[in-house]
């Protein structure tokens, strides 16, 4: 028997991000390759033509899996009944911007769409925020929408996790699913540290083990391993003159996917999610840590050893996204 459709909204649909986006999820990358959707699309008067083009064009695709579509610049009509939220909507970051720069305009776009997704979204819905700064515009939503669970409520350091895998499987020559394990600790912005003290590689055929004794190269990994993955945001911004979009897109699939549908056994991936203060961190800010998904359900990864170099770089991060509130806060007054 056919599944009922799952409602997904996606916000700023008519950007770039959004354009990769929703062919992704009408193709079953999201959610299955058996699951039909019904796509809600939000974005801003400004851009009501170009979200209508979006339309069309999903129109035009025939998307077997693609039930119904609602385009709108209502935020109210967008949110209604919805079971997956992806937040993209919002300003990104342009070449000589730190990310701090769009935080005043994004924030309160995050605290008005915090109570229209409370009111209209269905009760268990999933929200993903990707709109910079993401963990902090995530903290925003979870603050002004109480009544959503705080579970349902992350940010994606995907895509930073995914850079980090990237990264090794290029240095190492093999291919990136024959690497796991990386974290990303903490904010989705460049003090973000990633991890890869409980990272192995696993060849066709062969015996897993620790990245760090296959790279063998304690300095590349702690310095420029390190520095690549926490700028690949700028790097792309400085190539290509717009933000990353289509790496953005596909791990935002990955991490909706994993969370609806389950981590590989064995395997964990970084989600940002409300800190309960393990590992150390404050309870209170959106803090990216390794997850395992079952059931709908995620998880943090609990009982990893830090050696001191990883504390210090944990508790930087912390520090930012603590500072990051206290400045949201004061863009919303
Ligand atoms: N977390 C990540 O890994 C990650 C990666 C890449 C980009 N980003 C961020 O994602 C966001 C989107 O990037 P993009 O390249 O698609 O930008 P974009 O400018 O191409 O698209 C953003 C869209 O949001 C719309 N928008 C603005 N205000 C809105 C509102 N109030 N409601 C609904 N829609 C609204 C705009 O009209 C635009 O169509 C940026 O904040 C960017 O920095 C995050
Ligand atoms: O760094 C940015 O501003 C863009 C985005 O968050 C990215 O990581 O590519």
């Amino acid at each position: 028997m056919a599944k009922d459709p799952v409602r997904v909204l996606v916000t700023g649909a008519a950007g770039q991000i959004g354009y990769a986006l929703v062919p992704m999820i009408a193709r079953g990358v999201m959610l299955g390759p058996d699951q039909p959707v019904i796509l809600h699309m939000l974005d801003i008067e400004p851009a009501a033509d170009a979200l209508n083009g979006v339309r069309m064009e999903l129109v035009d695709a025939a998307f077997p899996l693609l039930r119904d579509v609602v385009a709108t610049t209502d935020v109210t009509v967008a949110c209604k009944g919805v079971n997956v939220a992806v937040m993209v909507g919002g300003f990104p970051r342009k070449e000589g911007m730190e990310r701090k720069d769009v935080m005043s305009k994004n924030v309160s776009i995050y605290k008005a769409q915090a109570s229209a997704l409370e009111k209209q979204a269905a009760p268990d819905c999933k929200v993903l925020v990707v709109a910079n700064p993401a963990n902090t515009n995530a903290l925003i939503l979870k603050e002004f929408a109480p009544s959503i669970p705080e579970k349902n409520i992350t940010c994606l350091t995907r895509l930073d996790h995914n850079r980090a895998l990237g990264q090794l499987s290029e240095r190492l020559k093999i291919h990136v699913s024959e690497v796991k394990n990386v974290i990303i600790w903490g904010n989705h912005s460049s003090t973000q540290y990633p991890d890869v003290n409980h990272a192995t590689v696993t060849p066709a055929n062969g015996e897993e083990k620790p990245v760090r004794s296959v790279v063998a190269d304690d300095n590349w990994l702690n310095t420029e391993f390190i520095t690549t993955v926490q700028q690949r945001g700028a790097a792309i911004i400085k190539a290509r003159k717009l933000s990353s979009a289509l790496s953005a897109a596909s791990a935002a699939c990955d991490h909706i996917r994993d969370w609806v549908l389950g981590t590989p056994k064995g395997t964990w991936v970084s989600m940002g999610v409300y800190s309960d203060g393990s590992y150390g961190v404050q309870p209170g800010v959106i803090y990216s840590y390794p997850v395992t998904c079952d059931k709908g359900q995620w998880s943090i990864v609990q009982g990893l050893k830090i050696d001191d170099f990883s504390r210090q770089k944990m508790d930087a991060t912390a520090k930012e996204l603590v500072e990051e509130k206290t400045l949201a806060y004061s863009c919303l007054n």
